[in-house]
């Protein structure tokens, strides 16, 4: 049996949670209408009480035991309104159990203090007692407990005074005995019947809850999941940048949007000069960091619509949409003097750093992503061979040969 299971299970004999915790949480849930219901309820059995002053008028006249009767009605009555008053305001089934059954009590002792005042209407009293009974187990809400040590002491003492002071046969007490074991049999099976399916709907309820709320936080936590994998599948781990993938869905998409709204698209292949010679020299982790504050430079030279990616080890790729290649030109060389204005400190204080920069134009609609890149790539090589810290650059619309006109940003060499 589950651990769930165990704290659900019900007593058989109280119709109670086993488990305390769950009992006084059951409780609680329930206190709000518990107060209300035991409030109307008592103002209801309590005008039904004062109404039968009315058959006691009739029987006795205006006698001594017809004013001792409507006293003791009349002290009942009050009670119980205030009770219900008290009840309706901090009543509670957790911690004020005996509250609850004051009413009750009080309303026995009335109904038994008429057999020595009116003996002779024992007849019309023991339809009462069965009706309050009745009333004691499923009208007025109090715990199956409460209602049977309640109605049993109206019941036993109900069958003492018709003994003593009607002075019923013992086969006559023997019937009326039965009869009120009866009228507590069903009262008693009909309330734990109640309590407990009361208490296993709340169990369901709960158990319904907090599958939810796992089911909740398991999508939080996938989710979470999911962005950390899209951001190890989209980002690059040293840099933060584009990975290269995600890249050249950035891209793809932005030239495909240029194209077909006829704007100039332009990419960027950087590389940084003499990387071996840097790592061989400072380390592969100062290599790291470096790579890392060409990356931030390189983002914060750029617009937030262009697209920046990791190419691979030292090689970065930009993606400009909307940018004639005068301007790309002008991008470039700023970029490439921000790199090497990049300050460093200590050890790294005689690091100079360059890039050279290889730039692909596309002005025709049906140049792909592959191929701008490897003309860039082309302007790149073309720059690393006459020297590198230079801008090289690709024109689509003057390319009559394999490859194209290139021109040096720094001395606007021309082929
Ligand atoms: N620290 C570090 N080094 C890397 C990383 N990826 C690649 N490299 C190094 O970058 C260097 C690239 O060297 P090369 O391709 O010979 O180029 P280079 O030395 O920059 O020379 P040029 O590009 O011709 O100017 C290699 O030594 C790689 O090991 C990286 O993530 N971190």
């Amino acid at each position: 049996m589950s651990q769930q299971q165990k704290q659900d299970d019900i007593h058989w004999l109280t119709g109670q949670f086993y488990n305390d915790s769950k009992e006084s949480k059951y409780r609680s849930s329930i206190e709000t209408r518990v107060r209300f219901e035991s409030r109307l309820a008592l103002i209801l059995v309590s005008v039904v009480f004062a109404m039968f002053g009315i058959t006691d008028y009739n029987l006795l006249g205006l006698t001594r035991e017809y004013y001792l009767l409507l006293t003791m009605r009349i002290a009942v009555v009050s009670l119980c309104l205030l009770l219900a008053v008290v009840i309706g305001r901090s009543g509670s089934y957790s911690r004020k159990a005996w509250l609850h059954a004051l009413p009750l009590w009080i309303l026995a002792t009335g109904i038994i203090l008429i057999i020595p005042l009116r003996p002779e209407s024992l007849l019309t009293q023991i339809t009462a007692v069965v009706v309050a009974i009745m009333a004691f187990y499923l009208l007025i809400p109090n715990l199956l407990t409460v209602a049977a040590l309640a109605s049993l002491y109206l019941s036993v003492g109900f069958l003492a005074a018709a003994v003593i002071y009607a002075g019923i046969s013992p086969t006559d007490a023997l019937r009326l005995a039965l009869l009120l074991v009866m009228a507590n049999i069903v009262g008693y099976c009909a309330l734990l019947r109640l309590e407990s399916l009361q208490r296993k709907q709340f169990a369901l309820l709960h158990e319904e809850r907090d599958q939810n709320r796992d089911l909740l936080k398991e999508i939080k936590h996938r989710k979470s999941l999911e962005a950390q994998l899209r951001m190890v599948a989209e980002r690059d781990a040293l840099t933060g940048v584009d990975s290269r993938s995600h890249f050249m869905k950035r891209a793809e998409a932005l030239l495909q949007r240029a194209q077909l709204e006829k704007t100039p698209f332009c990419l960027f292949m950087i590389d940084v000069d003499h990387f071996k010679r840097i790592n061989d020299t400072w380390g592969h982790t100062r290599g790291d960091l470096i790579l890392t504050k060409i990356a931030e430079v390189c983002e914060q030279s750029l617009r937030p619509t262009d697209v920046i990616g990791r190419f691979g080890g030292e090689e970065f790729v930009v993606g400009l949409p909307h940018t004639s290649p005068s301007d790309a030109q002008a991008v470039a060389e700023r970029l490439k003097k921000n790199v090497e204005a990049l300050p460093f400190t200590d050890e790294l204080s005689e690091l100079r750093l360059s890039v050279t920069i290889g730039i692909g134009i596309a002005h025709i609609e049906d140049v792909d992503l592959d191929s701008l890149i490897t003309r860039a790539d082309e302007m790149l090589y073309v720059g690393k061979r006459e020297g590198r810290n230079r801008v090289v650059m690709f024109r689509e619309e003057e390319d009559d040969t394999s490859v194209g006109e290139w021109r040096n940003g720094s001395d606007g060499y021309s082929r």
